[in-house]
């Protein structure tokens, strides 16, 4: 965590200069700034870790930058320079906010003690603040598992079982069954509580990318690998690692992961270095992982060492007196999202939902009432807004993800255009596929880092047609 980007706001160019060595030379970024109207427009501009500025400069004061500078970013360390003979001017810096006040003239040594206090100060906010986070998120785990089935109740019996432990644990279910939902539970009811949860899904990433994914790679490792990058396991030092879809792992990689729970040790791509990590593994497939074992596509060394504790997430048809609470529980989420009032499921429609088979399990059930609540306009939910399920059995489940995709945009949309039918004329159909254009391209500029080429290949379209969207669209492209 610690400092790394410091403005320094003072008239004296001297001082400027001999503030930005002394910083530089220890390895911070330094920006630098000769008034105040100039700082405040850099702190608008970028996110700083700490401003050390002049109480005393032409135009704006110290202190004035001090209380706009705090009312645009609330948390903003601040430490102020003064005048020995002006006491009273660091007493009111305190007063509106600043962290600390130096004296001038001063040793460097100061503004070393200063930095050293800061970044303390910083870390310790950061853990406090990942803490309550997780908190919630624990919280939150508990009360968003649902279900009281005699399966279901012997999952809550493991998952406190294991929670206090750091022993390896496999869940196993189909897909939709809940088993990152399970992973986080283990994750946020141990004491790695505070430490990342790292989740991957190994069978999304391509294969060849997998593997630096997991352990990271060094700079020049392979073609394109530009600066260091650090992995899964590293991020998730201390924490938990969630390998979804483990069953989806290449043999080769399968056995690099055995080494890392039997040795605790990762060496990043191209490097030399064995690093050790303390991170508990959680893994989940929806694979039968024993035929694969006996295909021997899955060592199975690997699946002893991983399965130490198994969890089977039963699939929903065979827990379907989970489905009424699950039914109740969705409705509530869905209608508040929507901030309508909460919406109920007719008895037959609730048997309607219990009776059916589920293939996409809880997802499906999710994403089933979802588009029940926005398509109805009645409080009550009958038969007949889920008659779509007996003759769409085959394909729903198949596509989940975008199912759920069009299920929000509906329901934004529907939200956000509430008296549309008073327009004579608009161009709405153009605004609102730009709406949805632009922030698809920022993403995957985003994760492609800004690559144009490798964007226009994942989205599918042409290069030439990906650069004129970005110019007509204006869309902004970060490259960290
Ligand atoms: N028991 C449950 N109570 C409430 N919500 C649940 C429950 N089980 C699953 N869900 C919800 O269903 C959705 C799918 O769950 P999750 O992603 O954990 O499933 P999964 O088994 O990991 O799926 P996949 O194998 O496709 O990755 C999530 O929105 C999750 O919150």
């Amino acid at each position: 965590m610690g400092l790394h980007r410091i403005l320094v706001a003072d008239d004296e160019e001297s001082m400027r200069w001999v503030l930005s060595k002394a910083l530089r030379k220890k390895g911070y970024s330094v920006d630098l700034a000769a008034d105040g109207n100039q700082a405040l427009r850099q702190v608008r501009e970028q996110s700083y870790d700490l401003v050390i500025v002049d109480i005393k400069m032409p135009g704006m004061s110290g202190l004035e930058f001090l209380d706009k500078a705090r009312e645009l970013r609330p948390d903003l360390l601040v430490v102020v320079m003064t005048a020995e003979a002006s006491m009273k001017n660091a007493v009111e810096a305190m007063k509106r906010g600043a962290y600390d006040y130096i004296t001038k003239p001063f040793d460097l040594e100061v503004i070393d003690a200063i930095i050293e206090k800061v970044s303390r100060a910083r870390d310790v906010s950061n853990q406090v603040s990942l803490l309550k986070q997780e908190l919630k998120d624990r919280y939150q785990v508990e009360k968003n598992i649902i279900g009281n089935s005699a399966a279901m109740r012997e999952v809550y019996k493991t998952i406190g079982k294991v929670a206090g432990s750091d022993i390896t644990v496999l869940i196993q279910g189909e897909s939709g069954t809940g088993k990152e939902l399970i992973a986080r539970a283990i994750h946020f009811n141990s004491t790695r509580l505070g430490k990342p949860f790292v989740a991957i899904n190994c069978a999304a990433i391509p294969k060849d990318l997998l593997e630096s994914e997991l352990f990271g790679s060094e700079r020049g490792a392979f073609t394109g690998a530009t600066e260091r990058k650090t992995g899964k396991f590293e991020q998730a030092n201390h924490g938990t690692i969630f390998l979804d879809e483990i069953g989806d792992m290449p043999l080769d990689l399968q056995a690099k992961i055995l080494r890392v729970l039997q040795e605790q040790e990762i060496t990043r791509i191209g490097g030399s270095q064995n690093l050790s990590v303390d991170v508990r593994v959680v893994a989940a497939t929806n694979q039968e992982l024993q035929e694969r074992v006996r295909n021997r596509e899955f060592r199975e060394d690997l699946y002893y060492r991983l399965n130490v504790v198994p969890i089977n997430l039963a699939p929903l048809r065979e827990r379907s007196e989970d489905i009424p609470a699950l039914v109740e529980y969705f409705l509530e989420r869905a209608c508040a999202e929507l901030e309508i009032p909460t919406k109920q499921c007719a008895p037959e429609a609730m048997e309607l939902l219990s009776n059916y088979s589920w293939p996409g399990n809880v997802r499906e059930l999710e994403n089933t009432i979802k588009r029940g609540v926005i398509l109805s306009s009645d409080p009550y939910l009958t038969t007949a807004d889920f008659a779509s399920l007996t003759n769409r059995q085959e394909t729903i489940h198949a596509i989940p993800q975008e199912q759920s995709l069009e299920s929000l945009v509906e329901m934004k949309l529907r939200n956000s255009m509430n008296g549309i039918e008073k327009l004579d004329k608009g161009d709405i159909y153009d605004r609102v596929l730009e709406q949805v254009e632009r922030p698809l391209i920022r993403y995957v500029l985003e994760k492609t880092r800004g690559n144009q080429v490798r964007a226009a290949d994942i989205l599918g379209i042409n290069r030439n047609t990906l650069r004129k969207k970005i110019s007509e669209l204006g869309v902004s492209i970060k490259k960290d």
